[in-house]
């Protein structure tokens, strides 16, 4: 497990492109037969992916969790972004379909990952925080996340925000999940931009056609700086920092969210004009 520690707002100001990268970018979290794990010192949320081709793959614990098993004191939410594929909850398959979601609480003690076809593998995005108590095991199909749609076509931002794991969807301790898709000709997520101080925040950006890629903005809203991104990599997005992104072409991403609140609409929005 790859651990990433935090950077000040005084730290981030000096990086250069290959720092920037190396603190908030996960460039390679889907790779065949392996489970990739990304454990961020931001709310100690660990982002993830699981890409079983030719084998069953099994979540294990890791010593630096010090923790019997993966999900002793954690929770954990998995969106299949690929093929379709199978997650076993303690032994209890759960059929995953493109964007369909599994949340997994504090105490299951055993998650595998399999795919359907090899020619066509699974891919599933995890995301996971600490959690205090026992939520059930999940499963909800994209069909049932209730479409929000909001942009417009003028603002290149016409989107639709699929919800998850929020209060009035999969409850869980402190993860709120989902995932955005952007219409055909709008390039532009999340502007206006916000802040949530009380909340880190995990994108992964999917389905950005080949040799295309999205630009993620990033940083204190009067000091951006940006992450050139290709399919199927992730950001940590600090609590302090905007998040925010602009493609070459439409793109999908999934957002999560952990931290002091569990309120979706905690944002604190800033007007385009005062964005430096
Ligand atoms: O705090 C919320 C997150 O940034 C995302 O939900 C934003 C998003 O999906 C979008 O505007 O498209
Ligand atoms: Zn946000």
């Amino acid at each position: 497990m790859e651990i990433r520690y935090e950077h000040s707002q005084k730290e981030v100001r000096g990086m250069t492109t290959g720092e920037l990268r190396d603190a908030f970018l996960t460039e390679r979290l889907m790779q065949d037969d392996a489970i990739r794990l990304v454990y961020t010192h931001y709310d100690r949320v660990i982002l993830g992916g699981a890409c079983p081709v030719h084998q069953k793959l099994s979540l294990e614990t890791h010593p630096e969790l010090r923790a019997d098993f993966f999900l002793q004191r954690r929770e954990l939410g998995i969106i299949n972004v690929g093929g379709k594929g199978r997650v076993h909850a303690d032994d209890i398959p759960y059929e995953l379909n493109k964007l369909d979601c599994l949340y997994a609480g504090k105490g299951v003690k055993k998650i595998v990952f399999e795919s359907e076809d090899a020619d066509e593998p699974a891919l599933f995005f995890l995301l996971s925080a600490p959690a205090h108590a026992a939520h059930p095991v999940q499963f909800l199909p994209k069909e049932k996340a209730l479409p929000v749609t909001t942009g417009s076509a003028e603002t290149s931002n016409a989107r639709t925000i699929y919800k998850y794991i929020h209060a009035e969807g999969i409850r869980s301790c402190q993860l709120v999940m989902g995932l955005t898709i952007l219409k055909t000709g709008s390039v532009w997520n999340t502007m206006p931009a916000h802040t949530h101080s009380r909340r880190m925040e995990a994108y992964f950006y999917f389905d950005v056609p080949e040799g295309q890629r999205v630009f993620h903005f990033m940083g204190h809203p009067q000091e951006t700086r940006h992450l050139v991104v290709a399919d199927c990599q992730g950001v940590v997005s600090p609590p302090w920092s905007i998040h925010s992104g602009c493609g070459t072409s439409n793109y999908s991403f999934i957002w999560g969210m952990a931290g002091e609140n569990y309120t979706y609409t905690d944002m604190d929005l800033v007007n385009i004009p005062d964005l430096r």
